[in-house]
């Protein structure tokens, strides 16, 4: 699905009233029916039922206003709290506050105090502090009502997105909601997706308020690679399929004391569903690469005492290259000096679509300006943070604050594709095009894991998949992967090899939602 910032909705709002007369306030109306919706579904079976509105002075707390006003029409106590003198209020929120039953409204523009009593006996608070015109740190009665608001103990249902979390980024501003429920209107946010918004939002609801189809299909967005887009994008293997129609993958790889992370690559890649693997490993660790994979082969590579790939193989490896499909290149290989300058190497001789991982990312981030020598080849590189950090030459900090900017800003510069690992991995195209990953758990952050997303990509490369689709697929398909393994197995222990082993198992759920997908588009 796509998402969109704060700013686009802004557009598209103001779009709907200009160019399709939309009326602001209809769309207020929509936007607090559908909330009210929500709540009635979630809590009208209740004895009590008894919603607190907490509102703001701009539209979001318009909402809360129209939100108040349909619940009472529908035999709910809905008193609002608002944190603002009326006459602060402006446009359609002031024109929906004039329409409420009289001492229904409390105004507190000073602060709380007294105010808690109002929560009393409450089913549900209604947040409706802030929305997307949200733009500084929130403090004073505003933060206190949100602390209140938390620390009440009762069910929380946000609107639009919860107060204190930035729409286009997801991050907290000072403090934010934590809500039970957030109901978002037309297309989800930024914020409603990214972390730590993703766990302030609970549950996300998607209203639609009749926005016209052309504002939503032409909104600048990006995409949320869920089920039902990886599903969109996947390709069940046809009935004629054979081991020569999967792909044949090359996996260059491993140095000694790192023969694990060979391993995973080689069998994630076969377990996503390479036709074909093999495992190019220096001489050295051939016999433990032959006991730990069975399906993949495997290339000795350099002199028989080589613990490590060397420079002077590049021949080896480039005509192991030319009767495969795909060569993906870094787990696991170190970073010895004769390493990196065959990193280098390849990188200019390679005429095959690469993955790049892991020290084979080190290697590039010594020497960038080699990448864009293969933009008429693909090229696609799934740096973490710290990798991240060392090839665009800042810091850790700095790359996590706008994950999105760093990751278009480098594949666009060096006309890469780019998963971004990490609490939400982050998908970029040459062309700037950006993916947000869906899928995942805390469960995956243990050693290995980029290394079976390595072998995930380049199968999916492997396969004839466009390039994004394979880094979404990838991505989505990995984290997927480890969310069925949250419940028989929790977030502690989870292993990179369980994940690989399960992968099979995300493919399968894939192309379930896709024949569900095709029954319903058949009317079964
Ligand atoms: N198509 C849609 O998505 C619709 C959305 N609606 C709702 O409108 C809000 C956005 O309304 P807006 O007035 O632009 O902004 P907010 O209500 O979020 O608040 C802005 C308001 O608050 C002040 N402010 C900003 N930052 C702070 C802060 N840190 N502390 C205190 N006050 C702050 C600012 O000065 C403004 O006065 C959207 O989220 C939806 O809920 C429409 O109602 C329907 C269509
Ligand atoms: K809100």
């Amino acid at each position: 699905m796509k998402v969109v910032s704060g700013q686009v909705m802004q557009l598209m709002d103001r779009r709907a009233i200009g160019e399709f007369g939309v009326p602001g306030v209809e769309l207020m109306e929509r936007a607090g029916r559908g909330c009210a919706d929500v709540i009635e579904e979630a809590f009208g079976e209740q004895d009590a039922r008894r919603a607190v509105i907490v509102a703001g002075k701009g539209n979001n707390g318009g909402d809360g206003f129209v939100i108040s006003r349909l619940l009472a029409e529908r035999g709910w106590e809905a008193p609002v709290l608002l944190l603002a003198a009326p006459e602060a209020v402006g446009g359609d929120a002031a024109a929906n506050l004039a329409r409420l039953a009289p001492g229904t409204v409390r105004s507190v523009p000073q602060g709380l105090a007294g105010a808690e009593g109002l929560l009393q006996g409450a089913t549900v608070i209604v947040d409706a502090l802030l929305g997307t015109g949200m733009n500084s740190e929130v403090t004073g009665v505003y933060g206190e009502a949100i602390d209140m608001i938390n620390a009440a103990g009762v069910p929380v249902v946000s609107v639009d997105i919860p107060s204190g979390v930035d729409a286009a980024t997801g991050k907290v501003l000072g403090r934010a909601v934590r809500a039970d429920i957030t109901v978002t209107f037309a297309l989800a946010k930024l914020g409603n997706v990214l972390y730590p918004g993703a766990d302030l939002c609970g549950r996300l609801v998607v209203a639609d308020i009749g926005m016209p189809d052309a504002v939503v299909a032409e909104a600048e967005g990006v995409e949320f690679v869920d089920l039902a887009c990886a599903a969109g994008l996947f390709r069940p293997r046809s009935a004629t399929a054979h081991k020569g129609s999967g792909g044949h993958c090359l996996i260059v790889a491993g140095s000694t004391g790192k023969t694990g992370a060979a391993a995973m690559a080689a069998n994630s890649a076969q377990r996503a569903g390479a036709g074909l693997v093999t495992l190019a490993v220096p001489a050295a660790l051939n016999p433990i690469l032959e006991q730990k994979t069975t399906e993949a082969m495997t290339i000795p590579i350099g002199p028989e005492e080589a613990g490590y790939l060397r420079a002077g193989s590049l021949a080896d490896i480039l005509a192991a290259a030319a009767i495969r499909d795909v060569v993906a290149l870094g787990p696991g290989i170190g970073t010895a000096p004769s390493t990196v300058y065959l990193v280098h190497s390849l990188l200019a001789a390679l005429d095959k679509p690469l993955v790049l991982d892991a020290d084979g990312l080190n290697a590039v981030a010594l020497k960038p300006e080699l990448l864009p020598a293969r933009q008429d080849r693909v090229t696609v590189l799934t740096p973490h943070p710290g990798e991240m950090a060392r090839l665009v030459g800042c810091s850790v900090p700095e790359v996590e604050a706008d994950r999105i900017g760093c990751a278009r800003a480098f594949a666009t510069r060096y006309r890469v594709y780019l998963i971004l690992k990490g609490a939400r991995s982050i998908i970029a195209a040459p062309d700037g095009s950006i993916a947000v990953n869906g899928s995942g758990n805390p469960g995956m952050a243990t050693g290995g894991m980029g290394d079976v997303l390595t072998g995930v990509v380049a199968a999916f490369l492997g396969q004839g998949y466009h390039p994004f689709a394979a880094c979404q697929l990838g991505a989505f398909v990995h984290g997927h992967s480890a969310d069925f393994l949250v419940e028989p197995m929790g977030t502690q222990g989870m292993s990179a090899t369980d994940v690989q082993e399960m992968l099979p198992v995300a493919l399968a759920s894939l192309a379930a939602s896709r024949t569900t997908a095709t029954n319903h588009q058949q009317g079964e």
